[in-house]
């Protein structure tokens, strides 16, 4: 709080300006013009109608051949399309079946990245009404193969970039955003791009894969999100070496030199888009993506998706997943594979809500076991060698050489990969923890799918129909002598869009560890028993809007009840309201 104080203050000076410079009058000075001095530079945006041609190729406003004859005719449209008028329903039914013609997953994700560029809202409408399809197509795991050839599939840019060439005048880039109501940020300096590691630049495709599920998933208007990427090079020689590569041809930025533009970065977010813009920490390396959370968590709108959304979304599902195993979270032992961002995030929020319940407060230091997993399991003697963060959770044993002596030995009921190293949950490790218990609860988190510890096909025959799996990254159902499972995505899309329309819609000025819990609760309760019975542990994501609604909800009302809210009078309905917030990519009607 008291950087907060210090921050208003700051801004308050601003107000202590030499008058003729400041026009006052409550007016809100978007464009920073008034508040700045004679001799200061300012960025000359001017606002216009568009039409005619330029309305066409406008992504916002185009409705493609949906213009009605009126608007045509008001708008100069007359002659620029054939006659035809389609309705919004017809167009996305053109769309679907053309993006269906196409075999290869890229080549979807290209053709929607294309018509997002060609008209904003039946790029949503698609999205919201197949949300099933077209998931894996903008987002895990495809996202993660346009990041690895973004370079060669680059066409127009997305986003802002921020690279080290601009330390100094990070304010000015911000500036050039053609929007000002900015509502959600989502940042990447693309160190480790979901389970594929170092991208550098072309990790863009992550926050702009993030966003458009914010407004999807979430609701959040497009033009109040804003996808960034800081580039301080890269240490990924293919990159390095490929001509076609579009970030800085150098080797990443470390130490003081990082820490001083994300500073001047989070910084000047603050400055240009106010204290109430959720800044969310997207595919950080682990070191840097520990420290930017503990720094910033104080003094901004800050959340980490893989460290506090992984983790919210799992805790839901294990939580959902007690419904079926039985007993409470500390009758059960977790074995992780990977102390990263996911699995001390996850570690870290399941002790939390384990300690909320007081009775269960002696034993879950003993429910809870901590496994790092490199070449050697951690030993305490070990202990002040590892990472701070993963330190609370290493646990004195003896030492195993393998994941299949940990899960022996240790006899987990809940095994939970957030390693990032594919294939790791072998069939060995599945049919040991089958063998000691009737029900093991198998999470393979990492992405895209080439990264899965397991897929959902090996996890059901392995187990032999005994396990209940979720993934990361989407499997398709499986058959398993005659009967079907169908796996849960444990992904934090189910949790970041909702949380954070809560997080906007309360104007909420910091994230508490209890507002992830309240979202994790939301999205648990939202199982039906019908779901329970098919083995589900997550509901399905066609019903997200309603889902995301609950979770804003919760996560709301978390804020108010913590003070953090700004946003007064408190709605009555916090689900309702929520609802009205969101946006609809139904077509507009232009007078
Ligand atoms: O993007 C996803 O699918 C989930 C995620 O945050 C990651 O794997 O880093
Ligand atoms: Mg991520």
């Amino acid at each position: 709080m008291e950087s907060t104080m210090k921050e208003l203050g700051d801004s308050a000076s601003v107000l202590d300006l030499d008058p003729k410079t400041a026009v006052g009058g409550g007016v809100e000075d978007v464009y920073g013009e008034d508040f700045a001095t004679e001799d200061q530079l300012i960025t000359p945006w001017t606002v216009s109608v568009a039409s005619g041609y330029s309305l066409l190729r406008d992504p916002r406003h185009n409705k493609g051949l949906a213009f009605t004859e009126k608007e045509r005719d008001a708008h100069y449209l007359s002659g620029l399309l054939p006659p035809v008028v389609l309705s919004q329903q017809l167009q996305e039914k053109k769309l679907m079946n053309s993006i269906r013609q196409y075999q290869l997953p890229i080549q979807k994700y290209m053709a929607m990245m294309e018509l997002e560029e060609r008209n904003e809202r039946l790029f949503y409408k698609l999205l919201i009404d197949n949300v099933e399809e077209l998931l894996p197509v903008v987002y895990t795991p495809t996202v993660g193969e346009a990041c690895q050839k973004y370079g060669s599939i680059f066409r127009r840019p997305q986003g802002l970039y921020i690279s080290l060439k601009e330390k100094g005048r990070v304010l000015d880039v911000l500036k050039n955003w053609p929007e000002r109501s900015i509502q959600v940020i989502v940042v990447t300096d693309g160190e480790r791009i979901l389970g594929l590691g170092d991208l550098g630049c072309q990790g863009m495709g992550i926050p702009v894969g993030k966003l458009s599920l914010y407004t999807a998933l979430g609701g959040i208007r497009p033009s109040a999100c804003l996808p960034i990427t800081i580039d301080v090079g890269t240490n990924n020689e293919k990159l390095l070496n490929d001509e076609f590569y579009i970030g800085l041809k150098q080797r990443r930025a470390t130490g003081q030199e990082y820490s001083e533009l994300l500073h001047e970065f989070m910084s000047a977010v603050k400055q240009c888009y106010g204290e109430k813009v959720l800044i969310q920490f997207e595919d950080f390396a682990n070191h840097n993506a520990f420290e930017l959370l503990a720094k910033y968590r104080t003094s901004h709108l800050v959340f980490n998706d893989d460290i506090q959304g992984t983790a919210s979304v799992v805790l839901a599902g294990v939580v959902s997943a007690l419904k079926i195993l039985g007993g409470s979270l500390a009758d059960h032992k977790f074995l992780f594979l990977g102390a990263g961002e996911a699995g001390t995030g996850i570690a870290e929020l399941i002790a939390l809500e384990m300690s909320k319940r007081v009775c269960f407060y002696c034993s879950w230091l003993y429910g809870l076991l901590f496994v790092v997993w490199g070449s050697n399991i951690a030993l305490v003697s070990r202990l002040e060698s590892l990472q701070h963060f993963k330190q609370p959770w290493a646990h004195e044993h003896e030492s195993v050489k393998t994941l299949l002596e940990a899960v022996n030995t240790l006899k987990p009921t809940v095994l939970i990969g957030a390693s990032g190293m594919g294939k790791t949950f072998t069939k060995e490790v599945i049919e040991a923890m089958s063998s000691f218990n009737e029900k093991p609860l198998i999470m393979a988190l990492s992405n895209p799918t080439s990264q899965a510890e397991c897929t959902a096909e090996e996890a059901y025959t392995w187990s032999k129909g005994k396990a209940i799996f979720a993934s990361g990254s989407p499997f398709d159902p499986v058959e398993y002598e005659g009967k079907v499972f169908v796996p849960g995505q444990g992904n934090n899309a189910y949790i970041f869009p909702g949380f954070g329309l809560g997080v906007v819609m309360s104007g909420a000025i910091r994230v508490h560890d209890d507002m992830l819990l309240a979202a994790s609760e939301a999205l648990a309760e939202q199982v039906t028993d019908a779901e329970y019975e098919k083995g589900l542990i997550y509901p399905p994501f066609s019903k997200i809007r309603k889902i995301s609604a609950e979770i804003a909800a919760k996560v709301a009302a978390k804020a108010y009840e913590l003070g953090l809210a700004s946003r007064i009078p408190r709605p009555a309905s916090l689900v309702k309201y929520a609802e009205s917030c969101m946006y609809s990519p139904v077509y507009r009607n232009y007078r």
